[in-house]
């Protein structure tokens, strides 16, 4: 197997047909063999670079007077080569070859005009180049040591009755509280029967990444332990893009938290997708009583503010489809391109989304969230929104960005762009898989009519308490490193049975079994000699054959170098960007 010579022939129709199948209609639609895990993700992290890649090569032809592609005959082998380059998570083009030769004549031409671009190119190119880098080290990010996130559904069970079966069950040394939500277990990685865990199976718990479920604590949390709505009468709630419906059934548990009023409040759960309205409503059957969320298979945007179901409404939970490039664990993940084209569909949708939200009149409180870590697709959409949705407001009925009181301890916050100021930014909150937040990427934005009080509330979560009344850890940034390091070398798998929003879902129980140990042993990194006629320059080292042992152990020292070798070139392409 040849990453590169296979991934230029998977990438080439891509770059040459405009109106063809996508990457995935091409992977794994025909009769061919589906590609390896590198080779997709080599083709769709090089298509979506392309944009960038093609302005590094304006720039050199414009400042240096070279073409730098003239000479190769195997296009799409040297768009692969460009982008494991300048932007992979090595920054170098591993094995060798002609097309490589041709390259790297001109590396420093291509250097300095990607590090202009970052440092000169307008908003959208520089925003895809960071991002763009981020995204690439996606498959290089280690998650096997992140806890599993266990949120407790309090529609149906307690913390304290969740805590002791998760002891007896899973173990006491594997369980923790998580140190900002309430409610949110922490449980060690090495766990592998989650999925056997009773109040799993009941819905008592539900599987939910830390990260999806900042959305709907934001929105019902966001004047902390100030409840604006009123618990003498049921309350309406919208979640406007709802399926699976992991915040609907989210927020449904925490606007009816505490209450011990008879009548409930209420999830209005609106999805445009048939199919996917009823996998929420088989979700929904599960984790909640009845009465508490109401599936609507509706497009959102043909919805209508004096529409009757909506005449109690105050608060929308938007969380739009979205790009996906904050989530770092899901082989699912990385199937769409993102080319400029679709990230600026995507944010053009959400914009009308969240502006069709603050639309309602009778709407105080929103919350917009996506799982991307594109600015386009996050702060750009709501510095637009802010504008466009306040150029015709006055007085209370302005909407601004508050912080979340419930997550007044979430460091990361968010990015200031045009349009926003620091304060504003402030308000938002990011998380980033990156750079050790041990959850999928992900961004919150919480909106509020300026005539609403802000909540003098200096919130405090019941973690601390609960933690000492029912003696359980508060849980620690890797705090459970130690034992999957411990593990190394040794024949033990980790089951990934969590971590992206349709978490619960069945093919996640299916692709639950994956080796901590990486497969980069079969993987070679060299160009075909027959694309470029010329011999490559690394030779196919002689097979031996080993042990599967000694294979894994090789294969997890690989990996160990590989890394090194990652954050070595990673610093390296910094300080040069710097420079
Ligand atoms: C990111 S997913 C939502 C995930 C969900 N919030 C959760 O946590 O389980 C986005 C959803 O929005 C739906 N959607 C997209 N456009 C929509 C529209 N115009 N109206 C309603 N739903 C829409 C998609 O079908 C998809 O199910």
């Amino acid at each position: 197997m040849n990453t590169y010579r296979d991934s230029s022939k998977l990438l080439a129709p891509l770059l040459s047909k405009k109106n063809g199948p996508g990457l995935k209609a091409l992977a794994f639609g025909g009769k061919n063999k589906a590609p390896t895990k590198a080779v997709f993700a080599c083709v769709s992290h090089t298509l979506r670079c392309r944009g960038v890649i093609d302005s590094v090569l304006g720039r050199v032809s414009a400042e240096n007077n070279v073409d730098v592609l003239k000479d190769i005959r195997d296009r799409a082998l040297g768009y692969v080569l460009l982008y494991e380059l300048l932007l992979g998570p090595y920054k170098s083009i591993r094995g060798g070859g002609g097309v490589k030769r041709s390259i790297m004549k001109h590396e420093k031409d291509l250097r300095s005009a990607l590090s202009h671009l970052a440092a000169h190119g307008d908003a959208a190119t520089k925003n895809h180049i960071e991002t763009s880098t981020e995204d690439s080290s996606n498959s290089s990010v280690s998650t096997s040591h992140w806890p599993k996130y266990v949120r407790v559904n309090t529609l149906k069970t307690s913390l304290e009755t969740a805590v002791a079966s998760a002891q007896s069950f899973l173990g006491s040394e594997n369980v923790s509280l998580h140190n900002v939500l309430d409610n949110l277990l922490a449980i060690s990685p090495t766990v592998n029967n989650l999925y056997e865990w009773d109040l799993v199976k009941s819905g008592e718990v539900v599987i939910q990444d830390l990260s999806s479920c900042l959305t709907a604590a934001a929105l019902a949390g966001g004047e902390g332990t100030t409840k604006w709505w009123d618990n003498s009468k049921t309350n309406v709630f919208l979640d406007a893009c709802a399926a699976p419906g992991n915040k609907t059934t989210h927020l449904a548990a925490l606007v009816n938290q505490a209450s011990s009023k008879k009548t409930s409040n209420k999830v209005v759960a609106l999805d445009r997708s048939g199919d996917r309205i009823k996998i929420l409503q088989k979700r929904v059957s599960l984790l909640a009583p009845g009465e508490v969320v109401e599936p609507v298979h509706l497009d959102f945007l043909k919805t209508e503010s004096n529409d009757s179901r909506f005449s109690k409404l105050k608060a929308i939970l938007l969380d739009p489809s979205c790009s996906g490039s904050g989530i770092v664990n899901s082989p699912d993940r990385g199937g769409e391109e993102d080319t400029p084209e679709r990230l600026s569909s995507l944010s053009n949708f959400q914009l009308l989304a969240l502006l069709h939200s603050l639309s309602f009149p009778q709407v105080d409180y929103v919350a917009y969230s996506t799982c991307s870590i594109n600015d386009e697709e996050n702060e750009a959409v709501v510095s637009k929104a802010l504008q466009e949705v306040n150029e015709g407001l006055e007085g209370g009925e302005v909407w601004e960005l508050r912080k979340p009181l419930v997550l007044n301890t979430w460091t990361r916050r968010g990015k200031v762009v045009e349009g926003l100021t620091e304060e504003q930014a402030a308000c938002l909150c990011r998380c980033n898989p990156f750079d050790g937040d041990e959850t999928n990427g992900f961004f919150v934005s919480y909106f509020v009519r300026a005539k609403v009080p802000k909540s003098g509330d200096l919130y405090t979560n019941s973690v601390a308490s609960n933690s000492s009344a029912l003696k359980v850890p508060v849980y620690k940034a890797g705090m459970f490193k130690d034992r999957v390091r411990g593990d190394k070398g040794k024949k033990k798998k980790v089951k990934s049975d969590q971590h992206n929003d349709n978490d619960n879902s069945n093919s996640n129980k299916r692709k639950a079994e994956t080796t901590t140990t990486t497969n980069s042993k079969k993987t070679k990194w060299t160009e075909d000699t027959k694309t470029d006629g010329q011999k490559p320059s690394v030779q196919k080292p002689p097979a031996t054959k080993m042990s599967k042992k000694a294979a894994k152990k090789n294969a997890y020292k690989a990996k160990q170098r590989e890394q090194k070798l990652a954050r070595l070139n990673k610093k390296k392409a910094d300080v040069a960007v710097k420079k």
